[in-house]
Order: C-alpha cells, then sequence, then structure tokens
C-alpha cells in the first residue's frame, strides 16, 4: 500500500533513465531523493505523478498509469522544477485551480496553503508581478490547497532566499507531521539532512542507498553519489555536510 516503485523503469527516447528502482514511500514521513544532475531524480518524481510512460510506479497497490487523471491528481500533488505560469490571474485563483481536482471549492483549504507559504499578502497581486521567489512559494501553496495525501516537490527551495527556504523545509515536516507523504528533489545535502526522515540515493538512474538519513546519507554515500569529498558534522539543527573536491 502506499505510494512505490515497483521494479520501475522508465525510457524516454533511446536512453533508459531509470532502471529497476524498487522503493516504498512512507505516509507520515519526508523522503528526500538525490543523487548527481541527469541522475534520474526529476524523472522519478514524474513517473510517481503518473506524467510519463512508466510501469511500475504503484498507489495503493494500483499502477499510477490506469488512475483516471482527476483522481490521480487529487490523491498525489505534483510540484514540477521551474513550473511555468501560463496566466496572469491573482495569486488567491492560481492557488484556488488546485482545487480543480475536487470540484472547486474548499475554501478553507485555500486560506490555509496562502497562510503556510507566507503568501496571504499577495493575495490579490497578478502572479506575474511577483518575484521568483514569491511565485515558488505561490505554486507551492496551489499543490498544497488541493489537500494531496502524496507531496512530490522537484527541487522546492532553488529560488528561496534563507529564511523561506528554512520556512518551507519547516512546512514540509508540518506537512508530513499532518500524515502527507512528502517525497523531495533537493541539491543542498545540510538541508535534505535537516528535513527528511529517509534518503534515495540515485546514480546514473538506479538506486544506490535507501533508508533513514542518518544512516543512508554519510561520507562514503556522499561520494559515491556525487564524487565529492563530504565531511558530516553533527550540529543543533541536524547535521551539516561540508563537500569539497576529491584530493
Ligand atoms: N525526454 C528525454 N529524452 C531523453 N533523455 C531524457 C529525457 N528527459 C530526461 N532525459 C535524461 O534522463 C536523465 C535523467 O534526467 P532527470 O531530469 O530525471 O535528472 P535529474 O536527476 O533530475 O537531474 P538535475 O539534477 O540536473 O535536475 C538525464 O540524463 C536526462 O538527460
Amino acid at each position: 500500500m502506499g505510494l512505490s516503485a515497483d521494479a520501475l523503469s522508465v525510457r524516454l527516447g533511446d536512453r533508459t533513465v531509470l532502471a529497476d528502482l524498487s522503493i516504498a514511500f512512507a505516509a507520515g514521513r519526508v523522503t528526500a531523493v538525490l543523487g548527481a544532475n541527469g541522475a534520474g531524480k526529476s524523472t522519478l518524481l514524474r513517473a510517481l505523478a503518473g506524467l510519463v510512460p512508466a510501469r511500475g510506479a504503484m498507489l495503493d497497490s494500483q499502477d499510477i498509469a490506469t488512475l483516471q487523471p482527476r483522481e490521480r491528481a487529487r490523491r498525489i500533488g505534483y510540484l514540477p522544477q521551474d513550473a511555468a505560469v501560463h496566466w496572469n490571474l491573482p495569486v488567491r485563483d492560481l492557488v484556488a485551480l488546485g482545487r480543480l481536482p475536487h470540484g472547486g471549492g474548499g475554501a478553507a483549504a485555500i486560506t490555509a496553503a496562502l497562510d503556510a507559504t507566507d503568501t496571504a499578502g499577495l493575495a490579490a497581486r497578478p502572479v506575474r508581478t511577483l518575484s521568483g521567489g514569491e511565485r515558488a512559494r505561490v505554486l507551492l501553496a496551489r499543490v498544497l490547497a488541493g489537500e494531496p495525501a502524496w507531496l512530490l516537490a522537484d527541487e522546492p527551495l532553488s529560488s528561496l532566499d534563507p529564511l523561506h527556504q528554512l520556512e518551507t523545509l519547516a512546512l514540509l515536516r508540518r506537512t508530513a507531521a499532518n500524515g502527507v507523504g512528502v517525497v523531495v528533489v533537493l541539491h543542498d545535502l545540510t538541508q535534505a539532512a535537516r528535513v527528511a526522515d529517509d534518503v534515495v540515493l540515485l546514480k546514473d538512474g538506479r538506486l544506490l542507498a535507501h533508508g533513514p538519513v542518518a544512516q543512508v546519507l554519510d561520507a562514503a554515500a556522499v561520494a559515491a553519489a556525487y564524487g565529492v569529498r563530504a565531511t558530516v558534522v553533527p550540529h543543533d539543527g541536524g547535521t551539516v555536510i561540508v563537500t569539497d573536491l576529491p584530493i
């Protein structure tokens, strides 16, 4: 049950981008998906969201490819990397689009999503007038407004300032504490160690490691995944991971 990759393989064009991945994601936990550029992180999220042809992406024992799009969107919220905004709607109306899989409504969920992402003060602004970071938070609010059981977020911090990065990490943790299974692609290893319960480490489309962050995210795993030297330093807020070029 739950969200899983079950011997998941994805071919795009003439390339095998993901090969034989088996991962069971946990509801109520944050899973960070890590790996070098091109490792297959975004493709994994897209496969779990039913957006690329894949066999072996499963939700509650059902192949995600066989779910009706509306049903899938109700249960799985997907925040793409570099999401485009096609219409210059007021922020609140854009966030309300997150309710479409439910047929609209959900005023309380829309307000809660605006508050949670610190975008309530932007509600009346046309979305194209926002800064990149403001827009990123609004797009996260749109996904949260749909109250999905699973949240798949692809690099949600990349355009945020340090305060909003930390607030977004805290929001992901709160979302998981409410029972949602959160799967998030990150590049910053310290942030991953701070937010994640579990880590999925990908390399060249294959699963290098999967497990609790403290067990998986050590210097050897970081070296294997990224080809860098890593020093893992315990710290109040979690762990700081300092990277350096290989000697
Ligand atoms: N449509 C496609 N056709 C062929 N290859 C593709 C296609 N889309 C992605 N790829 C390749 O699949 C591999 C995995 O891509 P993906 O975007 O999943 O990587 P990623 O780990 O998210 O990388 P990044 O950290 O750079 O965002 C890459 O080598 C990419 O070039």
